[in-house]
């Protein structure tokens, strides 16, 4: 395949990877508009957690709580747990790698307090930590994933939201995570302050 070829390719593996991941997760993605959006209206707050390109995304969706979407409003109460770096190697070192968002959440987390898990592989040890310290706090998991979900898959409970994209590849899945995450910040909009842009 030549090289413009191969550009092109993404395109279109990325329009069938979003229309495939409407079908799945538009409910579902709904189905999380509203849990969001219950926690902060009872001033639970949000936290968010991944690794790598996840852990962008993880502060990029805080970011969008504390600070703005597309529209002034209140600041909504989230926090990042991949930001501080001195935690991060407080916690890497002293406990190990896999501790340092599980941590974190046993610090933060209270009873209706939402954790946002992003693994595209579904199988980091440390997102999956996170994930059971969560439900330890009675907290609930949107998880986002890929591939099949993996580990998640044993790990959600019935009422924890498991939005997995179709597709194998992390970069392909990233991709459609952030649309979700930004999708996410829509709707709470949209519920806080009306419809209309
Ligand atoms: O962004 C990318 C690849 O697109 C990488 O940095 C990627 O996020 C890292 O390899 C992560 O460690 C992958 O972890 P996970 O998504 O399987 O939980
Ligand atoms: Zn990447």
């Amino acid at each position: 395949m030549d090289m413009t070829s191969r550009m092109a390719s993404h395109f279109d593996d990325a329009i069938d990877t979003f229309k495939a991941s409407s079908q799945a997760l538009a409910q579902p993605l709904s189905n999380a508009v509203d849990l969001l959006f219950s926690a902060l209206a009872n001033n639970n707050k949000i936290l968010a957690c991944g690794n790598g390109g996840s852990a962008a995304d993880a502060q990029h969706f805080i970011a969008e709580l504390v600070g703005r979407f597309e529209r002034d409003r209140l600041p909504l109460a989230g926090v990042a747990l991949n930001t501080d770096t001195s935690i991060l190697t407080a916690v890497g070192n002293d406990y190990g790698f896999d501790a340092v968002f599980e941590r974190q959440v046993a610090a933060l987390g209270q009873p209706g307090d939402v954790l946002v898990a992003i693994s595209t592989s579904g199988n980091s040890p440390n997102v999956l930590r996170s994930i059971e310290a969560a439900h330890e706090r009675e907290m609930s998991v949107i998880a986002l994933s890929g591939k099949g979900g993996g580990k998640l898959n044993e790990l959600l409970y019935e009422t924890d939201i498991h939005l997995c994209v179709p597709h194998d590849r992390t970069m392909r899945i990233q991709e459609v995570h952030i649309l979700l995450l930004h999708a996410l910040c829509d709707g709470i909009d949209a519920l806080l302050l009306g419809d209309t842009l």
